[in-house]
């Protein structure tokens, strides 16, 4: 498990965590809620160990880290086969181009794969990112609002393919979003985040399996519930 401890992180005079501690488990789906600029993209960039923190440690990270940002970050001059190829290139060891047909195959983008970012609709290049997130072998995913800002229908459709992608190679998983809806389908533990500075207001487990939500959706509204 990832175990903060005693976390502390000012930006110039605005404390954003004081004496902060957490615990996240391994191999389960952690999902943060919380107010915009409560925190939730400093706690990820923290735990990636791209920013550095004032106090406190973090520990339980091991082995490589998948991160995908809140702009999908893919390289303009690549093609989405060059994109998630570019991620296993120091993996001598895979035969990387099994594993780039089946991740494109698993985000439904084998028909595009010498695409460029630029010949692509947003959802396609989450797509892409997702694809590329979960080809390189992580043990950790980071997942910074990843299904912002699509439709419906798109939205259902790339949560389906992480779902899928995430049942057949479990890793941890921490993920932030502002959509209660999206955590009661993915998450296994979902902390409401409140500041400031920032504290966790309430701490839900979620014990139904993740294929049956859709179905049970009056179910799930006891977690919601139990939120807020
Ligand atoms: N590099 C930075 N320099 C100065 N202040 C920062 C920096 N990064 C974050 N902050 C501040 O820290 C607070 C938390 O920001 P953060 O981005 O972590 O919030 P968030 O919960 O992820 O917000 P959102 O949901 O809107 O993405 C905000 O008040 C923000 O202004």
């Amino acid at each position: 498990m990832i175990q903060l401890h005693d976390i502390t992180k000012t930006f110039n005079q605005l404390k954003v965590f004081e004496n902060f501690n957490m615990t996240i488990p391994d191999k389960k789906i952690s999902c943060f809620l919380g107010a915009s600029g409560c925190g939730k993209s400093t706690l990820l960039n923290m735990i990636a160990g791209i920013m550095p923190y004032d106090q406190g440690s973090i520990d339980g990270i091991e082995g490589n880290q998948s991160y995908i940002f809140q702009d999908t970050r893919l390289l303009p001059w690549a093609t989405v086969e060059e994109n998630i190829r570019f991620v296993l290139k120091s993996l001598s060891h895979i035969n990387q181009q099994e594993v780039v047909d089946k991740y494109l195959n698993l985000v439904k983008l084998t028909d595009y794969r010498n695409y460029y970012p630029k010949e692509l609709s947003g959802g396609m290049k989450q797509r892409v990112t997702i694809a590329r997130a979960f080809a390189y072998p992580s043990n950790v995913l980071l997942m910074d609002e990843p299904f912002k800002g699509l439709n419906p229908e798109l939205k259902n459709e790339l949560m389906t393919a992480f779902m899928r992608l995430w049942q057949r190679d479990r890793r941890t998983v921490l993920f932030v979003t502002h959509d209660v809806d999206e955590a009661l389908l993915l998450a296994d533990e979902i902390y409401q985040l409140k500041g400031r500075p920032v504290y966790i207001e309430s701490h839900v487990k979620i014990d139904m399996a993740k294929d049956k939500r859709n179905d049970h959706w009056e179910a799930l509204q006891d977690y919601r519930e139990q939120l807020f």
